[in-house]
Order: structure tokens, then sequence, then C-alpha cells
């Protein structure tokens, strides 16, 4: 079996602290490096399990990620888009969660793939990816009638709205109904704010608590309506993901794929 070595990306955050034990726990992974921003150095990565790991938190790149074959990514898009070019640079694969991304990061994600293979995706458990799969079918036998409206929920520390995987299921809605979210989205409303147009994708955001994550998706009708809803209760099931992408990507050496690809529910 070959060992896959394994550095984290925002090693003391939420998401690098349960990566760092699934990587530790997992019989096919080492942990290589670990990596968090300047000021954020650690003598050891795994200090919070009390087991020490060997790894000390780095902010260098080249320190971090000597020895790397992955980078597993869950940060902030700044953050991200540096290790991306020095990934890219170095033919180390990445596994990126972080969300929050706008059309130049993303662009910037989908050239780095000509030079590296990457996964990348703004939610990694596999509940919420079959549930997407749930979503278009539901979009496409409820197209018209329905009023689609996504309402997701997450603790009071993160960053970004809507979710990155509230803004995905909203684009897989659209493109099952050959919308185009960027026209038909509807982020805000206040005010007198006229009649819904039915052909809007409405987005609703919860912050609060320590909701790990919750997403529903409202198919609201004249006389009944349909919620399909995914609810996180550990952030386990992303790092687990996450792990599995790693694998997938053993045998890629370039290309951008995404957790469908990973669970083979691209049909
Ligand atoms: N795809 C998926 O399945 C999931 C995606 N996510 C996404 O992952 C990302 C991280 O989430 P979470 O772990 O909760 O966030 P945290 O804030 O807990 O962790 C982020 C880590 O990255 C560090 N960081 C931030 N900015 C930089 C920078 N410029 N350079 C280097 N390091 C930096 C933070 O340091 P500091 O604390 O000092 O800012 C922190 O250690 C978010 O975008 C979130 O939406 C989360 C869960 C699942
Ligand atoms: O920040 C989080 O916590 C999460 N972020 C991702 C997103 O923006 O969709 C995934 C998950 O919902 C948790």
């Amino acid at each position: 079996m070959t060992e896959l070595n394994i550095a984290i990306a925002g090693a003391g955050g939420r998401m690098g602290r349960i990566l760092i034990e699934a990587v530790r726990d997992a019989a096919d992974a080492r942990l290589s490096g670990a990596l968090d921003r300047a000021g954020n150095e650690a003598a050891d990565a795994a200090a919070f399990l009390g087991q020490p790991s060997g790894v000390a938190v780095e902010s260098d790149l080249a320190t971090g990620l000597a020895g790397a074959h992955y980078l597993i990514d869950f940060t902030r898009p700044e953050a991200t888009l540096q290790h991306l070019a020095y990934c890219a640079e170095h033919g180390i694969k990445l596994v990126i969660g972080t969300t929050g991304f706008d059309d130049a990061g993303k662009a910037a994600i989908v050239a780095a793939a000509e030079r590296t293979a990457i996964v990348f995706s703004p939610n990694f458990s596999v509940g919420v990816n079959v549930t997407m799969k749930l979503l278009e079918q539901a979009a496409k036998a409820l197209a018209t009638g329905y009023d689609i409206e996504v309402i997701e929920a997450h603790h009071r520390f993160k960053v970004d709205a809507p979710s990155g995987t509230a803004l995905k299921m909203g684009e897989v809605i659209a493109d099952a109904l050959g919308r185009d979210l960027q026209q038909c989205g509807v982020f805000a409303r206040e005010g007198v704010t006229g009649e819904r147009d039915p052909s809007s994708i409405g987005f609703a955001t919860i912050r609060g608590g320590d909701i790990v994550g919750d997403h529903t998706v409202l198919f609201a009708g004249i006389g009944e309506r349909i919620e399909i809803s995914h609810k996180s209760s550990s952030r386990v099931t992303y790092a687990n993901g996450a792990l599995r992408a790693c694998r997938f990507l053993a045998d890629k050496p370039t290309g951008l794929f995404d957790m469908y690809d990973v669970l083979g529910l691209n049909t």
C-alpha cells in the first residue's frame, strides 16, 4: 500500500484540527506537514490531541510542504490561492474545501489544474453530495408552479455567506432548470420587494452558536411544499471526504475534479 503524505493548511482551525486527527487515524496516510498563518506557528501540530506528531505548524510554505504529495486546504481564499500557486509549481496535489472564492479565484484554480490534480468542493460530506443529486431530480420534476428557496444555517464564526454549499445547491437547481444563477439568484429581501418572481431562486442565511452546517431547499407550491434537508452534526464527515479525495487523486497527474467525481455520482 502506498502511503499518502499529506500536509494540512489552516492546521489550527476548526477543520484543520479534525483533518489532522483524521490523517493520523488513517492507516494509509501520514501527516507530512502543517501550515497556518504567520503568528499561528506551533511546535507540534497534534499537541491538541495529547499525542505529539513530530510535525511542527509552519508558516513558510517550502518548510511546511517539504515531502508533501497532497495538501488539504480548508482556510480562506487568499491563503488557498497562495498555496495553490506553490502546489502547481511543485506538483503537489490539492484538496480544496475553502469557500468564498470570487470569479478570479475560481479561474486560478481552473488554471492550476493544468499543472497539478485538484479536488475542489464546497462540501466533502457524502450526504450533502447525495442531497445535490436529489435536488437535481426534484428541480426537474417541480419545474413550474413551485417557488425555490435555499436556507442555510451555520455557526457564529463563519465569515462567508451564503455558504459555498448553498450556492452550489442553487447552481445545481438552476442548471437543472436551464436558468443562470447569476441572473435568477435573490440574495437579500428588505422593504417593499414586490411579489416574488417565479423564476427566482432565493437564499436565506442564519448564523448562530455552534451549528455545524444545515441546508434546506424549499419547493413551495400552492397547497403543498416539499423540503429537502441535510444537517451536519460533526465535521468528521468533511474530513473523511477530504481523505477520500486524496485517495481518488492518487493516479491523477493533473485535472480539476469535484466530489461527484470522487463519489462516482457523475451519471
Ligand atoms: N468543503 C467543505 O466540506 C467544508 C468547507 N469549509 C470551509 O473551510 C474554510 C475553513 O473553515 P474553518 O476551519 O471553520 O475556519 P477556521 O477559521 O477555524 O480555520 C481557518 C484556518 O486558516 C487560517 N488562515 C486564515 N487566513 C489565513 C491566511 N491568509 N494564511 C494562512 N492561514 C490562514 C486561520 O488562521 P486564523 O484563525 O488566525 O485566521 C485558521 O487557522 C472555510 O472557508 C469554510 O467555509 C468548512 C467545513 C467544510
Ligand atoms: O464554514 C463552515 O463551517 C462550512 N462551510 C462550507 C460551506 O460554506 O458550504 C461547508 C459546510 O457547510 C461547513
